[in-house]
């Protein structure tokens, strides 16, 4: 038959495309499924490519990071428009985009543009405008991602009133912007809007942002959104609301607290759900988890053993990085290829916002749960050589968490100028379970910003000894 497959992939953000290429690297028959006329999904379309790049035009035209440190100033974002804004972040889309077709090309993978709904365990029906083709599989990988949640109070018009989705397709700038809910996206999207000058609301239903940071790092990134401008309103919440007809007035958006918000374009981030809807799993008999997740084993694999399901629409952690890996390992499973058998459980996050911010292992709060004897050590960019080139903006700093009497670093915490870059060594660091004489014995490039592993490193042995010669961040300007 022409329409079957050994294997069929339903989605091409990056859980899908990557496992897609795999299995056809591997000689196998494949077939994937794409709703929309775009390639990449949240991947590429609608997330992490689109936030990261907008992250940086707004560091390139507001110069932030080089405010004061130059004799002259380079102050571009009074200047440019929404298309300026949004001109990178379209290229950048639509040449990723491309990529994801032509390595499906170029692997041999046959493409299917409409919705995937199962017929039954082995059989799929696409629907779109030219009609209804059915495929058959021998294996079946549900990619279809996550969707942003959308509560019924919530006003979304995708004009003022926004999720993450339809923010990047705004056609002017917010004059003032309310973001709800504290987590990645929110604290990402409020820091570059934030950067780009514009008056910037956080609401958070507790009283904290990004819970699972380390409390220092957390409470920095409050103190540098604070200090950009950024108001954060804890432990509270949004009522219900109205967009008024006349779009010169500003939406008026009751809090819990009984306070009210008075701006001109509301920003949802408060969750997202896996994208299970029209697909009919229960046709195939897949159990369904929590908020529209599928629940999977170890192996990716349902409890109906030839299909398989990764990235966000099975849940935690819900990232890029890891879905790709995770339809890796599920292709590794299905074909028995025994070169990616299962993903390491140390992995970082790193989270976009003005400034940056990173970790990969153990939290100080987690190492005192679990009773580890711990220390820790700090080095300041501006400790280094290369942040006094840069200029640090940011007090970045970066915090090791260490056992005391073998010295084995645990975890690693940076907030700072390219922290999501730098946490890579420490991602090795923590895996390898290296010690800190051993990562003082490790020559660098110089001057370069992985000196603040090193002198995190002489700063814990100091605390240890109880003989501190500089305390960390102690060079004041
Ligand atoms: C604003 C934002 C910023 C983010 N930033 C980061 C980041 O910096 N780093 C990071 O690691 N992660 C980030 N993420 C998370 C990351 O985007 C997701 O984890 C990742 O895209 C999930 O990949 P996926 O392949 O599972 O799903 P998706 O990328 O969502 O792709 C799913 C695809 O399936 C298609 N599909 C769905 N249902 C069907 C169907 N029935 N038939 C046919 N096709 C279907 C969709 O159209 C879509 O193309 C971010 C997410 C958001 C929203
Ligand atoms: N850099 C990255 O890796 C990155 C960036 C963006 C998104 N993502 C992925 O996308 C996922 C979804 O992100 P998200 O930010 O939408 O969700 P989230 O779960 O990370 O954060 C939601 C936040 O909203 C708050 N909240 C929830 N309901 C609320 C309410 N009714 N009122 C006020 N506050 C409320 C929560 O306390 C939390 O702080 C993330 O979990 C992550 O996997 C990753």
């Amino acid at each position: 038959m022409t329409n079957a497959y050994d294997l069929v992939v339903i989605g091409s953000g990056p859980a899908g495309e990557k496992a897609a290429v795999k299995a056809a690297y591997f000689n196998h028959r494949v077939a994937l499924i794409e709703r929309e006329k775009v390639f990449g999904g949240a991947g590429i379309q609608t997330g992490t490519l689109p936030s990261k790049t907008l992250k940086e035009t707004a560091l390139y035209l507001s110069g932030v990071y080089n405010k004061g440190i130059f004799s002259i100033n380079r102050e571009l974002a009074g200047n440019a428009g929404i298309q300026d804004f949004m001109y990178r972040k379209n290229l950048v889309t639509h040449r990723a985009a491309n990529e994801v077709e032509r390595n499906l090309k170029r692997h041999d993978v046959t493409v299917y543009h409409g919705q995937a709904e199962f017929v039954d365990a082995h059989t799929l029906s696409v629907t779109s405008e030219s009609g209804v083709k059915i495929v058959y599989a021998h294996h079946i990988l549900v990619a279809t991602g996550s969707y942003p949640f959308h509560p019924p109070a919530i006003p979304f018009d995708g004009v003022r009133v926004h999720d993450s989705d339809t923010i990047l397709n705004i056609d002017r700038f917010p004059k003032s912007l309310c973001v709800l809910g504290a987590g990645v996206i929110g604290c990402e999207y409020a820091t570059l809007f934030a950067a780009m000058g514009i008056t910037t609301y956080v609401v958070n239903n507790s009283d904290k942002i990004l819970g699972f940071l380390d409390h220092e790092i957390a409470d920095g990134l409050v103190e540098r959104m604070k200090n950009a401008g950024i108001s954060i309103l804890f432990n509270n919440g949004v009522g219900p609301f109205e967009v008024p007809a006349d779009h010169d007035k500003p939406l008026t958006i009751p809090l819990q607290n009984g306070e009210v918000l008075h701006v001109d374009m509301f920003l949802f981030a408060a969750g997202r759900s896996g994208n299970i809807r029209g697909l009919h799993c229960e046709r195939a008999g897949i159990a369904i988890g929590q908020r529209e997740t599928i629940v999977v084993n170890a192996h990716y694999q349902t409890n109906v053993p030839h299909i398989y399901a990764v990235g966000d629409v099975i849940g935690f952690p819900a990232l890029a990085s890891i879905s790709m890996e995770q339809g890796r390992v599920a292709v590794s499973h299905m074909f028995q290829t025994h070169d990616l058998e299962n993903l390491s459980q140390i992995f970082p996050y790193g989270i976009y916002t003005v400034p940056e911010v990173s970790m990969v292992g153990l939290t100080e709060e987690q190492a005192k749960r679990e009773g580890i004897s711990y220390g820790t050590g700090y080095c300041y960019y501006r400790d280094t050589l290369r942040g006094e080139i840069l200029g640090d903006q940011d007090n970045g700093f970066l915090k090791l968490v260490f056992e005391t009497s073998t010295h084995v670093i645990l975890g690693v915490h940076i907030m700072g100028y390219m922290a999501t870059e730098i946490i890579h060594f420490g991602l090795c660091a923590v895996k390898d379970k290296r010690t800190l004489n051993e990562i003082i014995a490790t020559v660098f490039n110089y001057p370069t910003l992985h000196d603040l592993y090193k002198y995190a490193c002489y700063d814990g042995l100091g605390s240890l000894a109880g003989k501190k010669i500089k305390k960390a961040g102690e060079i004041k300007r």
